[in-house]
């Protein structure tokens, strides 16, 4: 379809630029339950160091989007190169390959309830990096804790820190594996608005120190005029806007306004 709408009209901003080489490109994008069509022909291609939000109603298909990404549900239609290599056309082992490039921060943290903070920092390290000796786990660990600011809750149990520090070892834990992407699905959604910023600033220092490409779900405004280098809008199952936060707050369609006030 040529609804898609590219907003030309580029605005000042202080994002860095990302570098042009595409490391995620997705094209033409089908994917239906039953007679429920959630994506209908959607296009994406994501730059290397580029922050771009997705923004899009609720069953909009923003989480079927990124289930697609990471491999966990099958398109009926369309490509999904991450790095070049189709991830639709991957069997198992290849998948299980290609996600350890491919971070993802669960709304919900995911973090385990029984584990202390460290155990779950190195739970990753000794899934994937089997070879890592204990100091080298130490190191990461300790690295890890020092990128959120928490060190001291190195021995503290989940249940022990606040909304705010589970995000904070929930991204220390994603980011340990050194991923090239990074998915978020709603980083901020459920904190206070500092502890919101705070967050979004942490996830702008990570990706600029470990130079992440990223594609970030998202209903909260502040965090997406705060994080994206580009916003896209996901609308009817297609990218139905795309351009910077400015732009697409500018527009005078209707469609896209409804969701800048
Ligand atoms: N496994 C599934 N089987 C059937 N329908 C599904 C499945 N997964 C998602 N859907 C449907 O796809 C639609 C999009 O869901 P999705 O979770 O992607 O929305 P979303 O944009 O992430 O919404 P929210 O912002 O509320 O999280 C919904 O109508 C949902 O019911």
């Amino acid at each position: 379809m040529d609804m898609d709408k590219e907003i030309t009209a580029v605005q000042p901003t202080q994002h860095h630029q990302p570098i042009s080489e595409p490391v995620i490109v997705i094209e033409n994008l089908y994917k239906k339950f039953g007679d429920n069509v959630i994506l209908e022909n959607f296009s994406l291609s994501v730059k290397r160091e580029e922050n771009v939000v997705v923004l899009g109603k609720s069953g909009a298909g923003k989480s079927v989007l990124i289930k697609c990404i990471i491999g966990l549900l099958k398109p009926d239609k369309g490509k999904i190169l991450v790095f070049g290599e189709d991830i639709t056309m991957m069997d198992e082992d290849e998948l299980a390959t290609a996600r350890t490039k491919i971070g993802f921060l669960f709304q919900a943290n995911a973090l385990y309830d029984s584990m202390t903070v460290r155990e779950n920092l190195e739970f990753p390290l000794r899934r994937h990096w089997t070879s890592l000796g204990e100091a080298e786990v130490d190191k990461m660990v300790k690295e890890a804790l020092e990128n959120v600011g928490l060190t001291h809750t190195s021995d503290m149990m989940p249940t022990e820190l606040s909304g705010g520090m589970l995000k904070r070892i929930a991204l220390a834990r994603t980011l340990i594996l050194k991923p090239e992407i990074i998915l978020y699905d709603e980083p901020t959604t459920g904190l206070d608005p500092i502890t919101a910023r705070e967050i979004d600033q942490l996830i702008l220092t990570l990706q600029k120190k470990y130079k992440t490409s990223s594609i970030i779900i998202s209903h909260d405004m502040n965090c997406v005029r705060n994080i994206a280098d580009r916003v896209v809008l996901l609308l009817e199952g297609m990218c139905y806007a795309q351009g910077t936060y400015e732009t697409l707050e500018a527009s005078s369609d209707p469609k896209i306004n409804q969701f800048f006030k």
